[in-house]
C-alpha cells in the first residue's frame, strides 16, 4: 500500500507501506539512526518510545530477526520504522522471522514505511532538526491538532517496570532504577557477576533500602529529562547513599539532580561510531548512542559534577563524576546493542567503584 512520512513543516517523502496498523495516521518525532546494522536492537529500544525512526543505511531487514539475543524489550518500541529498502530475506537468522513478516504480524501496530528516498529526509532533518511527522496513507488529511508535542508525552511511565523483577544470581546487588532499559543493560551487570533487581522508576527511597543494594544503576529511557523534575529530589538521595552508574537518560537526571541543566540537540546523536575521549586518560572509544538530549556545559558551574567524557565530534558533554561520592554517568551506552562494545570497561569500572567502597566501609 502507498504510504507517506508528513513532517510538521509541510514536506512529504512517499514509500511503501508495511505492518498491521498501516491504515491510521501514526504521529511521532522524526529522528535518524546511522548504524549499518542493529535494526532490531533500534526497534525494541524503548529510548525510541515516541519516536518514527529513519534508517540512514540504505537496506535494513537482510540480517533477519534474532528470537532473543538483539531483542532489547519485549515490544517494539517507535511509533514506525522509516528505510530505502526492506530486505524480504534474513539471510542469517534463515529460519527466523524476517522484518516484513515481523512488521506484518505486529499486534504492537508499528508500521514500516519502505521505498523512502531516506537519504534527502534525513538531509532535511538535519538542516530542519528533529520534528513532528506523522505515517499515512493520505497526506491531504494529516492534520496536528490535539497532538501531545514528545516534550511532554509521559513516555517513561509507558516503558518503566510495572514490578520489582530479578535477574542472575552474583555476589553483587545491583538496583536498576527502570526508566526504559534495554535488556544488554541487565545482561552486562549479570556478566560482570551481578543479581540485578529491576525497579520501577519511581521506586520510593524505603524500598530501594529494604533490597541493600550494593549499587544503584539508572537506565536510560525516552522523551525528555526534564518530565521526571518531580523525580529528581527521590533520585538525588538514592544516589548519594550508594555506588552509581548512570546511562544516558539516568546521566542526564544526575545533572539535574545535582543542579545542572539539560538541553535539546538539533538532531541528536543516533548511531554507531560516535567517539568520545576520556579526558583524564585521553583514550578514546568509539561509542553506541541514542539521545536527543546533552548536559549544558555552562550549568555545571558550581555543582559538585566534573566532566570527564567529551564528544570529539561536538564537544558535548558524553561523562561525569561527582568531586566526592562514587557517582559517576555516561550520556553514551557500554552495553552497546546496537554498535561497538569499546566502553564495556565502565561496567568494570563500576564494580570496582562498588568494591572501593566496601573497603572504604569496612575500614571506616
Ligand atoms: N537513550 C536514552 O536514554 C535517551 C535519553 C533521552 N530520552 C534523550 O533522548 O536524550
Amino acid at each position: 500500500m502507498k504510504g507517506y512520512l508528513v513532517l510538521k513543516n509541510g514536506d512529504v517523502f512517499p514509500g511503501q507501506l508495511l505492518g498491521a496498523s498501516s491504515a491510521t495516521d501514526v504521529h511521532g518525532e522524526a529522528v535518524f539512526f546511522t548504524g549499518m546494522t542493529g535494526y532490531q536492537d533500534v526497534a525494541t529500544d524503548p529510548s525510541y518510545r515516541g519516536q518514527i525512526v529513519v534508517f540512514t543505511y540504505p537496506l535494513i531487514g537482510n540480517y533477519g530477526i534474532s528470537d532473543v539475543e538483539q531483542e532489547q524489550s519485549e515490544e517494539w518500541q517507535p511509533r514506525a520504522l522509516v528505510m530505502g529498502e526492506c530486505s524480504s530475506d534474513g539471510y542469517h537468522y534463515q529460519s527466523k522471522e524476517t522484518l516484513v513478516s515481523r512488521a506484518e504480524n505486529a499486534g504492537a501496530g508499528v508500521p514500516i514505511l519502505t521505498d523512502v528516498d531516506t537519504r534527502a529526509l534525513v538531509k532535511r532533518i538535519r538542516t530542519s532538526g528533529a520534528m513532528e511527522a506523522v505515517i499515512t496513507t493520505n497526506p491531504e488529511t494529516v492534520t496536528w491538532e490535539n497532538v501531545t508535542p514528545i516534550e511532554e508525552q509521559e513516555l517513561v511511565k509507558e516503558v518503566s517496570a510495572q514490578t520489582t523483577e530479578t535477574f542472575g544470581s552474583g555476589d553483587t546487588h545491583i538496583v536498576l532504577v527502570d526508566f526504559g532499559h534495554k535488556k544488554a543493560m541487565v545482561d552486562a551487570l549479570c556478566a560482570y557477576g551481578a543479581k540485578v533487581t529491576v525497579v520501577p522508576y519511581d521506586t520510593p527511597l524505603s524500598t530501594i533500602e529494604a533490597l541493600d543494594p550494593d549499587g544503584l544503576l539508572l537506565s536510560n529511557g525516552p522523551g525528555n529529562p526534564k518530565q521526571l523534575q518531580e523525580q529528581l529530589p527521590a533520585i538525588k538521595a538514592a544516589i548519594m547513599q550508594y555506588p552509581t552508574f548512570a546511562i544516558c537518560l539516568g546521566h542526564q537526571l544526575i545533572a539535574l539532580a545535582f543542579g545542572g541543566d539539560t538541553e535539546k540537540l538539533a538532531f541528536g546523536h543516533r548511531g554507531a561510531n560516535q567517539p568520545v575521549i576520556d579526558t583524564r586518560t585521553g583514550r578514546v572509544d568509539m561509542t553506541a548512542q541514542n539521545h536527543s538530549y546533552v548536559v549544558d556545559r555552562a550549568s555545571l558551574q558550581g555543582t559538585e559534577l566534573e566532566v570527564t567524557h567529551v564528544n570529539v565530534n561536538d564537544e558535548s558533554i558524553e561523562g561525569l563524576a561527582h568531586d566526592r561520592l562514587p557517582i559517576r554517568s555516561v550520556q553514551y551506552h557500554p552495553e552497546a546493542h546496537p554498535g561497538p562494545s569499546d566502553s564495556r570497561h565502565l561496567f568494570s569500572s563500576f564494580f570496582r567503584m562498588i568494591a572501593e567502597e566496601k573497603e572504604v566501609n569496612v575500614h571506616a
